[in-house]
């Protein structure tokens, strides 16, 4: 039976010694500024920024946050990027995902100061990724490579597999484990035999938006399961792409959902607005 991997616990803590960070910088007259923007009303979304901002708080940073109506502009918007841009009280600037069908996502995020890109979604920082040099990394991604350190799980000469290619997770966990010297192999909707490739991992990071779709019978022995998705069922439950009762018959760890990565992704926000600032 596999170890749950308490990624609220770990996320608890490392809040904890950020909060020591930003106590020490505020002794120095320095105080780490968020900035979050939300467009629209979608009901996650303002879940979401309503956690980050209190995260925030409890940390100590300084933290404003743009709520804007649905049928605000794309130029509006840009005009708000550039004036946060220019405000010396924010080091990291989140604009809530995803952006009303009107706007351009990708206009929005590169109009972003690459300094102030606390998502690591600037193709500045995408592309300083790729040659191990990046500045942000991604939150989720970042959180994924956090719970394994934290864990003690060695990544070095692993097989890691991810299942799931997308900008914000996928690919970028992708890289990160590939420069922790992981053999990592990138499953997608195409791939052949998903099955097969899953009972190679020793590491094994699934995110694809599927409700449970990754059942024990794709985990090998042994191996360490992080479960990356969200999804809400019509009876209210939360699950993961992992049919987690199954798949902790097989696995040495994996993470719950909730209380696995998700709870990483705020912990990293916070540590790279931190990392801005100092
Ligand atoms: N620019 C941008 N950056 C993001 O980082 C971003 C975004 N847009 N859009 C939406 C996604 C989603 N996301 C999550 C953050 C925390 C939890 C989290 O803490 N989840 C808890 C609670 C889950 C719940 O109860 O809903 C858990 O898994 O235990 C989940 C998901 C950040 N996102």
């Amino acid at each position: 039976m596999a170890k749950i991997i308490d990624g609220k616990a770990i996320a608890q803590e490392i809040r904890k010694e950020i909060k020591e960070r930003v106590e020490e910088l505020k002794a120095r007259g320095k105080q780490p500024g968020l900035a979050v923007v939300l467009v629209g009303n979608n009901p996650a979304s303002q879940t979401y920024v309503r956690m980050k901002e209190k995260a925030c708080q409890e940390v100590g940073m300084y933290s404003e946050v743009h709520r804007l109506p649905e049928e605000t502009s794309e130029e509006e918007l840009l005009t708000l990027i550039d004036q946060l841009n220019a405000n010396e009280k924010i080091h990291g600037i989140l604009v809530q995902l995803p952006l009303p069908e009107h706007i351009d996502e990708k206009k929005i995020i590169d109009r972003i100061l690459p300094e102030k890109d606390v998502d690591g979604f600037h193709p500045v920082n995408v592309g300083n990724l790729f040659t191990n040099t990046a500045r942000f990394v991604a939150c989720t991604p970042r959180g994924c490579i956090e719970l394994l350190d934290r864990m003690g799980v060695e990544i070095e000469g692993k097989k890691a597999v991810v299942i799931g290619r997308s900008n914000i997770v996928g690919k970028p966990v992708a890289m990160l484990l590939l420069h922790r010297n992981a053999t990592v192999t990138l499953c997608h909707s195409r791939t052949a035999d998903l099955k097969k490739e899953c009972l190679d991992a020793d590491i094994l990071v699934v995110a694809v938006g599927r409700p449970e779709m990754i059942t024990g019978d794709m985990i090998k022995e042994g191996a360490v399961v992080i479960d990356v998705g969200i999804n809400r069922l019509e009876d209210g439950r939360l699950v993961g792409d992992v049919h987690f009762e199954s798949a902790k018959e097989k696995a040495s760890m994996i993470t719950p959902v909730p209380g696995g990565v998700g709870p990483m992704t705020i912990a990293m926000l916070l540590l790279n607005t931190l990392e801005a600032c100092e």
